[in-house]
């Protein structure tokens, strides 16, 4: 009657089902896919060449396992329809029977058909699915063990102890006909609802959570299972599991992953100058500046565009422009790393100063490798040896000291040892390996932006990867548009700008923020969705980090003096009472702090109303009126306080006690309900759940309850979980039976009462 699958076959037998599959074509039987079935003789045949394969023996004891479960099943007084019969309140029906067989039922006695009710209705049959189900659970071994010793003489001993194996699916033929076919694979993102992955396998939800019940789950239809229980429970019926990474389109962190591969080429490192006041960054800057781009590109106009490049033996560098380690900490606090190298400047007059010290601790935190420029070498009193000595104490040795350090004594001013610096800096370059991939879309950093009148929002942007070409679509921050026009450092229009270079470009919808990063995408339309969403996300953030007036924070607020107008916004049913009210606001007198109403008009509590309180931080008062649902929702969203009243007094009592700090919400208990528990059930990883019955009233889910037994409160805490039967319930009545489990308590007893109670707040007299 039963028959194996050929995934199942493959699984008993720890292969492949593409093996099995092989294997029977050896036997000159085609199988179509993994979930056709074995026919009797056929498993025989497979059993032997199995057999033979495995010397473990392992594949001995599962052919007499087929071999039983044959025999099992020409056996007149087999179990599965004696099941059905104890069971049946319903008929069965192929969408609502479950077989089961775990491992140890590979003794046809023990394989279980049991006809899950779709709906669960009544007390009657309640029980009845609810003792089963706690016998599938607790189903003893040593009855499996007789079983087995009436059936199966040579059955190995360690074979009854393979509980944890996942249980198997014996296919009762009639019912299972009607099933579609499982699908080869499924693919998922994050997690699947049980309902999602019964959906994807084409199964009744009942199913799954019958499988994850016998794995010592429990969960609902709408439990949420993570990656491990999705591919346990796949993998319980061979099918393929794939996880899909959602990726969010609106990180440009995204877009900034480090690739490998033939597309990669050497790219100029990107040097940043840093150290103390005075000591010579922008002098060594400019120097260098001066002394190569204009030899090299005779005719540039030097453009300040806050990074340049020179060329130093055919290789070419590039120089931020913007000297002092707070542009370069600015950026690295907004999570840009654009700095390959640093040069810090000291004066050889002057030696390590607060800032130096300071500047090495930002360049170590940002691991990027120091070349240590000995500035003014030209002056008399310039010690270069005391910098080294003190630069050692802070882990800088030079390399004449045995040291890894880079040392080049240099005179910014006069333009000596420039050479040499930039050579030690391609040196570095070359043992770090700079590498970019100019073919793919470009990303990168702003290095500053700034609004221009006549050509609108200008930034420089420092191309890390890609090329960006004009035309290109980007999001840069939180703007977007389309790169109009590009300018390099020597103020010249450039059509293309490959990796490490600084370029200034036009066409952004608004002024971007240094260190921002940028990227390109491949159509306008996606780089405007990205950027309006990060525009408003950044809205939203910003408006996140002020906190609301709210009648709760109202006197907190006024207590550290952060509020001198509490702002009002009226609404009313009237005009009468829209200006009575404002008048009587107006009058309420709270030391240190002013009722202001910023607006006061009649009718519905709308959404400009909400925006007008999120921007002033002002709180709304409805007057016989109330918001419309976009207000309601933007309230929310927007946190703003709406306070609906119907008499004038209580208003003004609110708002005043609001003022003097007394608005704190008073509760008290209330008990809604008592249970009795009628039987426990331990369940591992879950706990004991009380299977009990409403005495009274009610019980929720999320009520307080007091566990007594003997008159004598024994635990007081909450509900963890609340279930009429599978399903997770908000409530259960008096009258009904429910499972309770309570929160980090499990000695629960049969003749416990649960006392369920809420806490109500009440009205303040
Ligand atoms: N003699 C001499 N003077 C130098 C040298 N380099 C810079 N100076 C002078 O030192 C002073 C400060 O130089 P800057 O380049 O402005 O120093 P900085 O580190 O950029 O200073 P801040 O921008 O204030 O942080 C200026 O008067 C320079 O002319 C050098 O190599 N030799």
């Amino acid at each position: 009657m039963s028959k194996i699958r050929v995934y199942e076959y493959a699984k008993k037998h720890n292969v492949s089902s593409k093996d099995v599959i092989d294997k029977l074509k050896g036997l000159n039987i085609e199988v179509s896919n993994h979930m056709a079935t074995i026919e009797d003789d056929t498993l025989i045949k497979l059993d032997n060449l199995y057999k033979k394969n495995d010397a473990s023996g392992q594949s001995k004891s599962q052919t007499s396992n087929h071999q039983q479960k044959n025999a099992g099943n020409k056996n007149p007084q087999n179990k599965p329809q004696q099941q059905v019969k104890t069971l049946g309140n319903e008929t069965p029906k192929a969408n609502t029977t479950i077989v089961d067989e775990d491992d140890k039922n590979t003794d046809p006695t023990k394989v279980k058909v049991k006809t899950v009710p779709k709906t669960l209705e009544g007390k009657k049959h309640d029980k009845e699915y609810q003792s089963k189900e706690n016998k599938v659970f607790t189903k003893p071994n040593s009855n499996n063990n007789n079983n087995n010793n009436n059936n199966n003489k040579n059955r190995k001993p360690g074979h009854q102890n393979k509980r944890q194996q996942p249980v198997q699916q014996v296919q009762a033929q009639p019912q299972r006909k009607k099933e579609k076919e499982l699908p080869t694979k499924i693919t998922f993102t994050e997690s699947l609802t049980v309902a999602e992955l019964a959906k994807k396998l084409y199964r009744e939800p009942s199913e799954i959570i019958k499988k994850l019940f016998l794995l010592g789950v429990m969960a609902t239809i709408n439990q949420s299972l993570d990656k491990d229980a999705i591919e346990l429970i796949a993998g319980e019926y061979g099918v393929e599991v794939e996880e899909e990474i959602k990726i969010d389109i609106t990180d440009l962190e995204n877009y900034f992953v480090e690739e490998e591969g033939a597309n990669l080429v050497e790219r100029p490192a990107v040097v940043t100058i840093i150290g103390h006041v005075d000591h010579g960054k922008t002098t060594l800057l400019d120097s260098i500046r001066n002394t190569k781009v204009t030899s090299g590109e005779a005719g540039g106009i030097t453009q300040h565009i806050g990074a340049y490049q020179v060329v130093e033996k055919d290789k070419k560098i590039t120089f931020l422009d913007t000297p002092g380690h707070a542009a370069f900490t600015t950026m690295r606090a907004r999570g840009a790393r654009i700095t390959d190298i640093t040069i810090l400047v000291v004066a050889a007059d002057d030696g390590v100063k607060p800032q130096t010290v300071e500047a090495i601790s930002h360049a170590k935190a940002a691991e990027v490798p120091i070349i240590v420029a000995v500035n003014k070498m030209d002056k008399e009193a310039a010690n270069p040896e005391r910098v080294m000595q003190e630069l050692t104490e802070h882990g800088l040795v030079s390399e004449a000291w045995g040291g890894e350090t880079i040392f080049v004594p240099i005179s910014a001013l006069k333009g000596e040892g420039i050479d040499t610096l930039l050579e030690m800096i391609l040196l570095v370059a070359e043992v770090e390996e700079y590498k970019a991939n100019p073919k793919r879309n470009a990303v990168g950093t702003v290095i500053e932006a700034q609004l221009d009148k006549g050509r609108g929002s200008v930034a420089t942007l420092l191309v890390q990867n890609g090329t960006l070409k004009i035309g290109d679509p980007i999001v840069v921050g939180n703007t977007f548009g389309r790169v109009r026009a590009m300018v390099n450092d020597l103020g010249r229009r450039v059509k293309e700008a490959g990796p490490s270079t600084p370029v200034e470009v036009t066409g952004l919808s608004d002024v971007p923020q240094a260190g921002d990063r940028f990227v390109v995408l491949n159509d306008e339309k996606t780089a405007r969705q990205v950027g309006e969403s990060r525009a408003q996300q950044a809205v939203l953030a910003q408006r996140g980090e002020k906190s609301r007036v709210t009648l709760e924070t109202l006197f907190e607020q006024m207590k550290q003096g952060e509020l001198k107008d509490l702002n009002l916004i009226v609404k009313a049913d009237v005009q009468g009472s829209a200006e009575a009210l404002g008048a009587s606001l107006q009058k309420i007198e709270v030391e240190g702090v002013k009722v202001k109403i910023i607006h006061s008009a009649v009718g519905a509590i709308t959404e400009s109303d909400i925006s007008l309180a999120a921007a002033s931080n002002a709180i709304v008062i409805g007057f016989n009126v109330r918001p419309d649902v976009n207000a309601k929702r933007a309230a929310e969203a927007e946190s703003v306080d709406v306070r609906l009243h119907r008499i004038i007094y209580k208003v003004l009592e609110e708002i005043e006690t609001a003022m003097k700090g007394m608005l704190d919400p008073e509760f008290a208990e209330k008990v809604i309900g008592q249970a009795e528990v009628r039987q426990t059930f331990k369940v591992s990883k879950v706990g004991t759940i009380a299977g009990s019955y409403v005495t009274d009233g009610k019980i929720t889910r999320n009520s307080g309850i007091r566990l007594i037994r003997d008159g004598v409160v024994i635990f007081e805490g909450a509900i963890d979980d609340l279930k009429r039967f599978k399903d997770d319930a908000k409530e259960v009545s008096q009258g009904y039976e429910c499972g309770i489990t309570i929160k980090n308590f499990n000695d629960v007893k049969e003749g416990d009462i649960i006392e369920a109670y809420i806490m109500e707040e009440v009205e303040r007299k």
